[in-house]
């Protein structure tokens, strides 16, 4: 077991390696997402009624809400990989403590964007992700979601470790462009397409593989068009592309602003 303060080995490949786990996480949570329709009311805080006593929240919010409570006593927080929706609600642990690695800058507790996930998943990637309709299945609907928020939220957040390394890697460059609190210099050090489009292509392919139907007797992955597969591999190239990544390197900008407080 690793003593606290031990630095571990975090390296562009070890944190490349925790992101590319992450796809299947997300490839897997949107897929069973997808499974249920839109589910509107979910999302509509006058479905629950008496805002008076749920201080007029949806039901998605009172899901997530909850469940963030139950887990927060758990200790999934304790990992500083995990960042709650809900931090004001969260009670403290009663697990007992585990010696969670402290690889970041304490700069890192200032960089949270839960808040746009959030409202960008829900308004934006959900109503892709997800026929029209309405089967009355909410509770299962709001587990569904809060299991893709956290993975999103993960892999995001996670662009706080993946900014540790690069400036580990090259600290002398880095610290020109955050004296100079120059953000388009920090985003140009820090991006490399050639693996952002590596990324993109694998999560199709991810949502090609993972979301078709297996028959028995036929080769696997015998293609076809997008209504074939459960959730959209188009989509989820788009959601790579045009989110998922650019936040992800947001958070990577906004922890290196902070990096030699
Ligand atoms: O792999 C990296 O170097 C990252 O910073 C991660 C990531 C991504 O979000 O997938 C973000 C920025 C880079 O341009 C490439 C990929």
């Amino acid at each position: 077991r690793r003593l606290r303060g031990e630095s571990t080995a975090l390296t562009l490949e070890s944190v490349r390696k925790f992101l590319t786990r992450e796809e299947d996480s997300i490839v897997f949570s949107l897929i069973e997402r997808a499974k249920y329709p839109r589910n509107a009311p979910a999302y509509d805080p006058s479905y629950l009624g008496s805002p008076a006593k749920f201080h007029g929240l949806s039901l998605v919010e009172l899901f997530v809400r909850e469940t963030e409570a139950v887990q927060a006593k758990a200790g999934r927080y304790e990992n500083p990989v995990e960042i709650p929706f809900f931090p004001r609600h969260m009670t403290s642990t009663l697990a007992p403590p585990y010696d969670f690695p402290n690889e970041l800058h304490a700069a890192a507790a200032a960089v949270n964007v839960s808040g746009t996930i959030w409202r960008e998943y829900l308004d934006g990637w959900l109503p892709q992700i997800t026929s029209q309709g309405d089967d009355g299945n909410y509770a299962p609907t709001a587990a569904a979601d809060l299991v893709c928020l956290q993975a999103l939220s993960r892999r995001i957040h996670y662009g706080r470790y993946v900014a540790e390394a690069k400036y580990r890697d090259a600290p002398q460059d880095y610290n020109t462009a955050i004296r100079a609190q120059d953000r388009d210099a920090l985003m140009k050090l820090l991006t490399f397409e050639g693996q952002e489009d590596a990324v993109k292509r694998r999560v199709e392919e991810k949502a090609k593989v993972f979301g078709q139907d297996v028959t028995l007797g036929k080769r696997a992955d015998g293609g076809g068009n997008a209504t074939d597969y459960k959730v959209d591999p188009v989509v989820v190239y788009r959601l790579y592309g045009d989110w998922v990544i650019p936040m992800t390197k947001m958070v990577q900008v906004e922890y290196l602003l902070r990096r030699l407080d």
